[in-house]
């Protein structure tokens, strides 16, 4: 078996979009279904092609609230700390601050959680995120 991908019903693709290429995803194909009024959206980082994030916009459906089902998608990123303030720089909340240099936690913009984890061995400790404190519901 082969893992292909993770589906997430979205509000507003474009801005769905937009949170997953500051991530560094790229969209890598669509498929609209007219009949269904359905759009989806499949998007995976250049060279790891194979791991996918599919996105279900429901034509006029918005609102999603999370089902506590549903854990997060992770994301191993080269550098925890640019990661984090390329995001925070964009306006995205940074729910779970990487004080150890390691993890962190943010919301794509209907709420799904996205943990991000350092490649490799944790960071030093390096402000403002060492004492950069929890925000939301975290
Ligand atoms: C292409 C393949 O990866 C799919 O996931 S298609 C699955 C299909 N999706 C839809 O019908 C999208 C619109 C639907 N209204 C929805 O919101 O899911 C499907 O069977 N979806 C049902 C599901 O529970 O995923
Ligand atoms: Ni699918």
């Amino acid at each position: 078996m082969k893992y292909l991908h993770t589906m997430i019903r979205v509000s507003d693709p474009d801005e769905t979009i937009r949170f997953f290429n500051l991530l560094g995803l790229r969209e890598i194909r669509r498929m609209e279904n007219e009949a269904g009024r359905f759009t989806l959206i499949f998007l995976a980082a250049p060279g790891d092609e194979s791991a996918q994030i599919e996105l279900t916009h429901n034509c006029g459906e918005t609102g999603y609230a999370g089902g506590r089902n549903f854990g997060h998608v992770a994301y191993a990123v080269e550098n925890i700390y640019e990661s984090c303030q390329r995001l925070a720089d964009a306006g995205v909340t940074i729910n779970r601050p990487p004080r150890d240099g390691n993890m962190a936690f943010v919301r794509t913009p209907d709420g799904i959680s996205v943990e991000l984890l350092q490649m490799g061995p944790a960071l030093p400790p390096a402000e403002p995120w060492a004492s950069a404190p929890n925000i939301g519901s975290w």
